[in-house]
This record gives structure tokens, sequence and C-alpha cells, in this order.
């Protein structure tokens, strides 16, 4: 029958139907791909990336998104094809260009996947640079700072950085009292610590005191709370995923995924933070005086940014806030308890900072304080260089006058990513020694040279329109915690064959990094 009806002229079967259909589909597939090439053909790149963005995708997946990235620009030079529309560079100059007040340049698609709530923006989320403008300068006064601000220097400082000072002290101090009760090992006994973890716990505890007047309590239960960090946890290698393809932001905000996003209603996860922000925001609207708190909270109100704004920004900042300082700690900690002479020095510099002290002294350090240990500034600065938190590509869009980087033109609407991974192995910044842990680097640069690579490691935090609110807590946090804990403890790694399991499918996420403290003797 069937043959019968082709043989007398009939309508094409359905299997004729989809076969076209197919090939339509693929010949729209081959003249977009052949498009997406052609604006970009000219720089530099291997072909496959030029023509898909699924070889970083599989990279992501692979967890090895930074390094593979970062060999890229060794072979190919300062800017590369990673992506169809997505290059990278890794030129300290181009960074601090691209983020300028007066670059029109603004922030990739991908920065749509960290909002919390469709209906609102967060100032990380938000790509229209007035908006962001607006917005930012509204959490900046946060700090209470005693002099006028310019948008150039967006980062808390001041005033309110000490009251953030007290709050981040009694989350080192909680996590001294952890460590005395639980994980002090001495001749005989073995009590170790899974410190990829309780770096978490302590970041996020500070993070959320700082914010919310009080901290999460993970240091207090020594464990996840509500499952905030399983969840978290299985959502960080989707944002390197995500990072890839980001159009998918359009399938993942719409119906029927949309219903899938975390929410305030949820038992477990991701929405009990938010939950526990709106009701933060919520008992600052019923109190009577909600100016007399000192947090975040109280300042953002106080400085005219809506209830409902506010909730997206602390829930920002607890996500902004604690996996990259954790991130900072742990390979800090990493590089020195595998570099015993910078171990060594370390504690020896910490050692002679308190003979000058009274003996007695036990309440934490004071931020000004740590300012007079240069090498253990050099060990924090040696370990950002090398393993940057925020290692991802963070892309900015080129503006519609398009834009020429390293003598390449970009056309508008071109993703320019960073890959600050790269510029902290410059041979021309750092030597031929680029990949060695070596903090000494840091106190023999002349006043020159010191200057420019300062300034290339301040670029972990970004620079100019889209610096790092946090800049200042985080370093707090860092400092305050090696002094605290390397005046009062050995530590060594547990297993020294594989002192921890790393992945970096957006940044360098780590397991199983057990550790031993054992008490100094005086
Ligand atoms: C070592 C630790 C940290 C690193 C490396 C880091 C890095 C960064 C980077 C690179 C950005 C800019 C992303 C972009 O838009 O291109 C950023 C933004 C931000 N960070 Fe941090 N950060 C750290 C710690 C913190 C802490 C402790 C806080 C809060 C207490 C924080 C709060 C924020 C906020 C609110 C933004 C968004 C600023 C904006 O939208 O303009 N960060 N951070």
């Amino acid at each position: 029958m069937t043959e019968a009806i082709r043989a007398n002229g009939a309508p094409p079967s359905m299997a004729n139907a989809f076969l076209s259909a197919i090939a339509a589909f693929a010949l729209i597939t081959a003249i977009q791909t052949f498009r997406a090439w052609w604006r970009l053909r000219h720089v530099p790149g291997p072909f496959l990336n030029s023509i898909t963005p699924l070889v970083m995708t599989y990279h992501c997946f692979k967890g090895d998104i930074t390094n593979y990235t970062h060999n890229l620009t060794v072979k190919y030079g300062q800017l590369v094809r990673v992506q169809p529309n997505v290059v990278v560079y890794n030129d300290p100059e181009t960074f601090r260009r691209i983020c300028s007040l007066k670059a029109n340049y603004t922030k990739g698609l991908w920065f749509e996947f960290s909002r919390w709530d469709l209906d609102r923006y967060s100032c990380i989320a938000m790509r229209d640079n007035e908006s962001r403008k607006d917005r930012k300068t509204k959490l900046l006064p946060a700090a209470n700072l005693p002099f006028r601000l310019t948008y150039q220097h967006l980062q808390w400082a001041g005033q309110g950085l000490a009251v953030m000072e007290s709050r981040v002290d009694s989350q080192v101090q909680s996590f001294l009292e952890l460590t005395e009760k639980k994980y002090v090992s001495s001749a005989g006994i073995l009590r170790p610590m899974e410190f990829g973890h309780r770096a978490q716990f302590y970041t996020l505890d500070v993070v959320t005191s700082v914010t919310f007047g009080r901290p999460f309590g993970f240091l207090h239960k020594d464990g996840d709370v509500e499952k905030y960090l399983e969840t978290t946890e299985a959502m960080t290698p989707m944002f390197g995923v995500l990072g890839t393809l980001p159009w998918l932001v359009y399938v993942i905000h719409a119906w029927p995924l949309n219903k899938m996003m975390p929410g305030e209603g949820d038992k477990v996860g991701f929405g009990r933070l938010m939950k526990f922000a709106s009701d933060q925001v919520q008992d600052r609207i019923e109190s009577s005086n909600p100016g007399l708190a000192h947090d975040i909270i109280s300042d953002y109100m106080r400085n005219g940014v809506e209830p409902e704004d506010v909730v997206q920004e602390c829930i920002t900042l607890a996500v902004a806030g604690s996996e990259t300082t954790s991130v900072a700690l742990r390979m800090a900690l990493l590089a020195i308890l595998t570099t015993p002479s910078a171990y060594n020095k370390l504690q020896s510099e910490i050692d002679k900072f308190y003979t000058n002290k009274e003996a007695a002294d036990t309440s934490i350090i004071s931020y000004t304080d740590t300012r007079n240990l240069p090498y253990l500034q050099a060990v924090i600065r040696e370990a950002l260089r090398l393993w940057p938190p925020s290692a991802g590509l963070f892309t900015k869009e080129v503006p519609r006058s398009g834009d020429t980087i390293h003598g390449y033109y970009l056309p508008p609407r071109t993703e320019v990513g960073q890959c600050v991974y790269s510029i902290g192995r410059l041979p021309r910044i750092w030597g031929t020694d680029h990949d060695v842990f070596r903090p000494e680097r840091w106190l023999e640069a002349s006043p020159e040279k010191l200057e420019e690579m300062q300034a290339a490691v301040d670029l972990v935090f970004s620079s100019g329109k889209y610096i790092c609110l946090g800049k200042h807590v985080a370093w707090m946090e860092l400092m305050k915690f090696f002094v605290e804990v390397l005046r009062r403890y050995d530590i060594a790694i547990l297993n020294n064959a594989q002192p921890l399991k790393l992945r970096d499918p957006v940044t360098f996420l780590s397991t199983d990094f057990w550790i031993t403290f054992t008490k100094r003797v005086n």
C-alpha cells in the first residue's frame, strides 16, 4: 500500500518528514556554527573550542577547568578563544581596564545565575552598569566610613570594619574551642580533623555573623546545618558547567524548571538560608529601633535598600563570602604544611610577636597587629597567587562600540573572561619559579616590583566597579586564623601520600583534608 502511495506521488511518509526535519535542523546548526566561528576566526585558540562550548563544559565535569584554561594561555598567548563567543586574557592591565569605571563593559549572561529570587536582583547579578552603581553605592556606607566614599574605593573599610572585626574574633574563638574540645591529638591518641569542611564551617559562621549579627551555627554543631552544605556542594560544580552554557539561564529561569529553584518554603538546603535572611530582615522591620543593631542588615536598611533587596544582598554575601575564603584558607594551610621552611618561618614570626607581648595575652590578635607580620602576609599573598579562589572566568560583555585587546578586534557582545590563575603564573612578573610556593619573593622584591606583584595578586578580588566588597573581611579571617591556630598548636598532615582530594569544576574544592593538631610546649 505504502509503495503504491509513493508511486502515485502521494505526500511524503512520516519517515521522510522526520528525515527532512533532521536535515533542516542540521543545516541551521551548521550555518549558525559557521557564523559563530566566523565572528572571531582571527583570535587564536583550538579549533574545536571555536565551534563548540562543550570542550570547556567537559573540563568542568572533569574537574580541571582552571589548569586547562591556563594551559591554553601558555600555548596560544595573551588572548585565547576558549568558546565560540568567549575569549580569555591573562594580562593585569587589560583586567583593570575592563573593570574600570570608564569602560562600558557589562557583566556577562552567566551572572544571571546568581539570582536567588527571580523577581529581584542583588548587586552581583546586576548587569546594567547604572543600576549596579546605584545599588553598590548604597551597600558601601554599611562600613560607616569616616570619610566620603568615591566609587573607586568599593570595599568595606573604616569604622564599620571594626564592628565586623569583633564578629570575626568570636568565630575564631569558636574554632579554637571546637579544636580544643574534639581535635587535639597527643602521644598515642589520634583525634584528626577533616579540615576541608571545618574551613567552610568557619567562613560560613563568620559571614553569617557579620551579615545577620549571629552565626548560622556550623562550628557549634560541628556539622552541616539544615543540609545547607550538602545542597550547596552539589550546586557549586553546576555553576562551572552553567558558566560554559550561559544560555541555559533562559531555560532554568522559565517554567517548569523555575518551580524547582530553592525557595523559603524548603525544609532543607539553600532555601533555609533564604528563609533565615528573610526572617532576620522582618525582625528588623518589626523591631522598634532597627538602626541599633550593628550588622550589615541594619546598615543596608538604614541606607535605603528595600527590604526584599536586603534579603537578596544578604544571601549573596553568604555565598560570595564563604567558599571563596575557605578555598584560600585550605590552600594556604596546605602550602605551608607541605613547605616546612615556610611553616617554621611563619610560626617563628608569630612566636616572636608574642614574646614582645604579655605572656598571658590570649585575646584574638587585632587586624592592625597582623600588619606587623610580614611573613604571614607573604604566605597569604603567595597562596592567593597560586590558587586564586575566584579562578572562574567571570566574563564581561564587550560594549556596543566593540573593543580591541592585544591587537584583536572583538565585536560587540563577545564575552571576555579573565584568567587570574594565569596572571599568578606569568613569568614576566613572577620569574621562572612562578609555580613554586615561595613567600620570600614578597620580602625580597624592590619597592617597584612589590607594587607590580601586589597589584597583580589584588586582582583575585577583582577591580574597579566589580571589586569584592568583603576583601578586608576575608583578609581578617585569614590572618587571624593562622596567628591564633599556629601560636597554640603544631599542625601536621595525616595522609602524607595524598594530603587531600582536589577538584576544580569552577574553583578549588577539596575533600579528605585530614590534619592533626598537637598542643605546643611553651
Ligand atoms: C579570599 C576571599 C574572596 C575572594 C577571592 C573574593 C573574590 C571576589 C571577586 C573576584 C568578586 C567580583 C566578581 C565579579 O563580579 O567579577 C567578588 C565580589 C563580591 N564579593 Fe568577594 N571574595 C572573597 C571574599 C568575600 C567575603 C568574605 C565577602 C563578604 C563578607 C565577599 C563579598 C562579595 C560581594 C558582596 C561581592 C559582589 C560585589 C559586586 O557585586 O560588586 N567576598 N569577590
